[in-house]
């Protein structure tokens, strides 16, 4: 289940490499993306100073009663932000397995501003619905904003890196990330009092949907796991100081299958280690603006090579694919 030899992707050194040097990462990352699709980025950039203050705020939020956190609860089955209280989801369900919730509860929040000349009532009522702040803790928005600022500008750089692994201008995505739709979630995986249900664990196997996840887990915390090329489970160590990164069902999408959006699942704690430990994390689902069109690059298709799917709007594509999994 150990998997010691989890990649770790160093993006300040790519960032100042020479052209020569950005290509071979960039083949590094290609390769990556082809088996699993899944990294540790180090060297990122984004302020421990800013990553702490989500973190012990996003902490805060959770410990408090149960009422209060209801306070900002999303208002209807199916709205994207907000507070989403325990067994409200299972992930297994967007791959049509049927299984007891998941162990966990977030709060979710959506783009920071909305870009002018947004009409879509789809895209308004959904991605840039209204996130229902909490009154408590005090600082938590500011706090919030802050880090998914951060996060979104650190996805526009590894999309960066992403284009230069495929073979593409490192600025290729650029024009399709300039009003970005991406969620941030907070998770919380409560102490396990009770024993779970038959089947029942933290976050059932599912892959995620858009370009890119950017993971910040629990220092030192176990349970992610992911599904290696030869179909084992195997466990995603945690990287202090490093981001873990997957790509989504968008960017498999994107790239005719080349890379893969690998199916992960996040376990109960073991009953021989303390058995019951809460575990927190935060994930930031970078996802394309709403009208970007995503139709299979030609660079991911050989010569006469015809692509396997048809070009897709980003906001109804994820949309779709959300709604499959609110109980
Ligand atoms: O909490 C984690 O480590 C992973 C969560 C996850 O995969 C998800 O929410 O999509
Ligand atoms: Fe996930």
């Amino acid at each position: 289940m150990q998997n010691p030899s989890f990649p770790v992707f160093d993006l300040g050194q790519f960032e100042s490499a020479s052209a020569a040097r950005k290509k071979a990462l960039g083949g590094e990352v290609d390769h990556i993306c082809r088996g699993t699709g899944f990294l540790a980025i180090k060297n990122h950039g984004v302020p421990q100073s800013v990553i702490d203050a989500a973190w012990s705020k996003a902490k805060a939020f959770f410990d408090l009663p149960p009422e209060e956190k209801q306070r900002s609860k999303a208002p209807y089955k199916g709205y994207p932000y907000g507070y989403l209280g325990p067994e409200l989801e299972a992930l297994a369900k967007s791959r049509d397995v049927d299984t007891p919730p998941d162990l966990k509860e977030s709060f979710n929040g959506g783009p920071l501003c909305l870009p002018p000349g947004i009409k879509d009532p789809e895209a308004l009522a959904f991605c840039y619905a209204e996130t229902i702040w909490p009154g408590e803790p005090e600082g938590f928005v500011e706090a919030w904003k802050a880090y998914y600022a951060a996060l979104e500008d650190l996805a526009l750089r590894i999309m960066r890196v992403f284009a230069t692994a495929l073979g593409l201008p490192e600025t290729y995505f650029d024009p399709f990330l300039d009003a970005p739709i991406s969620a941030l979630r907070a998770l919380n995986y409560p102490e396990q009092r009770v024993a779970p249900k038959p089947g029942q664990i933290r976050a059932g196997a599912h892959t995620d949907y858009g370009s890119l996840t950017i993971l910040l887990p629990q220092p030192g915390s176990r349970g992610l796991q992911i599904v290696t090329p030869s179909g084992e489970w195997a466990e995603v160590p945690p990287i202090p100081g490093a981001f873990v990164i997957n790509i989504g069902d968008l960017m498999a999408r994107w790239t005719n299958d080349r890379w893969v959006s690998t199916v992960h699942r996040v376990v109960n704690p073991p009953a021989d280690e303390g058995g019951r430990d809460r575990r927190q994390s935060m994930a930031f689902f970078h996802q394309p603006n709403w009208d970007a069109e995503i139709a299979v690059l030609d660079a991911c298709l050989a010569e006469g090579e015809a692509p396997k799917y048809g070009p897709v709007r980003s906001g109804p594509y994820l949309m779709g694919k959300f709604k499959a999994t609110t109980k």
